[in-house]
């Protein structure tokens, strides 16, 4: 099976539920959505995807954040605190430096817990619920953790969260820990943390929220349709171009999901549908290798390393569902390097958007396609920004400036203010 913008609408299957099932993008077997857990497919191991008998069109959505594509979600609410609705932002100054026609940045850092997983888990959570499991677990590079704590705590369900020792940004472990999880410092990389988590999950151990899981990406959707819609109402058209960082695929592949969905519903002509453009950071760009060299698979990176922490993962689950996204919307993809993040976290923070280092990937990607001439001047674009200043604290201050000593009076102030 080929995930394409074919507009194809397929009948339910006798598995539906509700109109909702889960089929397996490599074999097409179809699955009752929540009769059992189930993350990949049983006949060859294939990732699932949630697919729906109606889907809607833009008309029919109302309401303020993810649960106002209720009608594009598998229900009508979740364990719910107010995520999405994010800003998207003006940013003159990156705007006017990268030439390009109109810049946009969808803070994803402005959600509850301060990045966009908070949209995956207000439907996760709320799957786990209507399942009856009793622990939800994940692996994660800090921003998973963090939301998943948060909606275990809010649905009141035990949480266990799997992290790679010293690799994850204070703010991130400092949520998962006040959020209540329980949280296990592995001796080895995310991937290593991934592959533990997916073990327990089939032994039956927890209920895994990464974003393998097909649930999750339903709610990361949303951000999708909150561009388009923000960004017609904006500038009264929808972007050419979006412009994410690239860590385990779940966005991309949501956001090529959201698109196909609506071209599928009539809302979306296929040439509307914006170029997915990944940017991964060189010491773990495996998306990047493989569409430089044509592959169809993705080849896991056993070593990865960048200050940009969030996107520290070299083997991105996601990739089937993912490298489609970015082929069939034309985009591309492009590696950036540390130095590259750092400068355009400074740039976003003098626009007035604080941002993590993983999310000024798509920033420094941008400017490296402007300069490649990958992107024209005459785009419109949209850098996704998916994580808050505040998560990495200690990335922040080494990419500021140090603060001046001074002694506590006004003449000594003045005095090193040279005035
Ligand atoms: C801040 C941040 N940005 C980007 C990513 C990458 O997103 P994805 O895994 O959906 O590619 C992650 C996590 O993976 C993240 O935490
Ligand atoms: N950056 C992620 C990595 C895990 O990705 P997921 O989307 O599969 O949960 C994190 O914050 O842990």
């Amino acid at each position: 099976m080929t995930l394409s913008l074919s507009g194809e609408r397929p009948d339910p299957p006798e598995t539906a539920d509700e109109g909702v099932w889960l089929a397996c993008i490599e074999c097409g077997t179809t699955f009752a959505p929540f009769e059992a857990v189930r993350y990949t497919c049983d006949s060859c191991d294939g990732l699932l995807e949630v697919r729906y008998a109606d889907l809607p069109t833009f008309e029919d959505f109302e309401g303020r954040g993810v649960w106002r594509y209720a009608d594009a979600l598998p229900f009508e609410e979740g364990v719910a605190i107010e995520e999405g609705d994010t800003p998207l932002y003006e940013v003159p100054t990156i705007e006017d430096e990268t030439g390009v026609a109109d810049l946009r940045v969808k803070h994803e850092g402005m959600n509850p817990t301060g990045s966009f997983k908070d949209r995956g888990m207000t439907v996760g959570v709320r799957v786990a619920e209507r399942l009856g499991v009793d622990r939800l677990a994940c692996a994660s590079t800090g921003n998973t953790s963090a939301a998943l704590a948060c909606y275990g705590a809010r649905a009141g369900t035990e949480v266990l969260v799997l992290l790679p020792a010293g690799k994850v940004a204070a703010g991130k472990v400092a949520q998962a820990s006040l959020h209540g999880a329980r949280i296990l410092e592995v001796d080895g990389n995310f991937d290593a943390c991934l592959d533990i988590v997916s073990d327990l999950a089939a032994r039956g151990e927890a209920y895994l929220l990464n974003s393998l899981n097909p649930f999750r990406l339903e709610g990361q959707k949303t951000i999708g349709l909150e561009i388009l819609e923000q960004f017609r109402d904006q500038t009264g058209e929808f972007p050419d171009r979006i412009v994410l960082p690239v860590g385990n695929a779940g966005n991309t592949a949501a956001l090529y999901k959201a698109f196909r969905e609506l071209v599928a519903s009539g809302a979306l002509a296929p040439e509307e549908v914006p170029a997915l453009t990944g940017v991964q950071a060189e010491g773990a760009a495996p998306m990047v290798e493989a569409i430089e060299e044509g592959n169809d698979e993705v080849r896991r990176w056993e070593e990865v390393e960048t200050r940009a922490t969030a996107i520290r993962i070299g083997n991105p689950v996601n990739a089937p569902k993912a490298l489609p996204g970015i082929r069939e919307t034309g985009g591309t993809a492009v590696a950036v390097s540390d130095e590259e993040i750092t400068d355009a976290q400074r740039s976003l923070a003098r626009d007035g958007v604080g941002v993590e280092p993983a999310s000024a990937a798509s920033v420094a990607g941008l400017r490296k396609l402007r300069e490649s001439g990958d992107v024209a001047a005459d785009e419109q674009v949209v850098c996704l920004t998916t994580g808050h200043l505040l998560k990495d604290p200690d990335a922040a201050a080494a990419a500021g400036a140090n603060p001046e000593p001074v002694p506590a009076d006004t003449d000594g102030v003045l005095d090193h203010l040279g005035e």
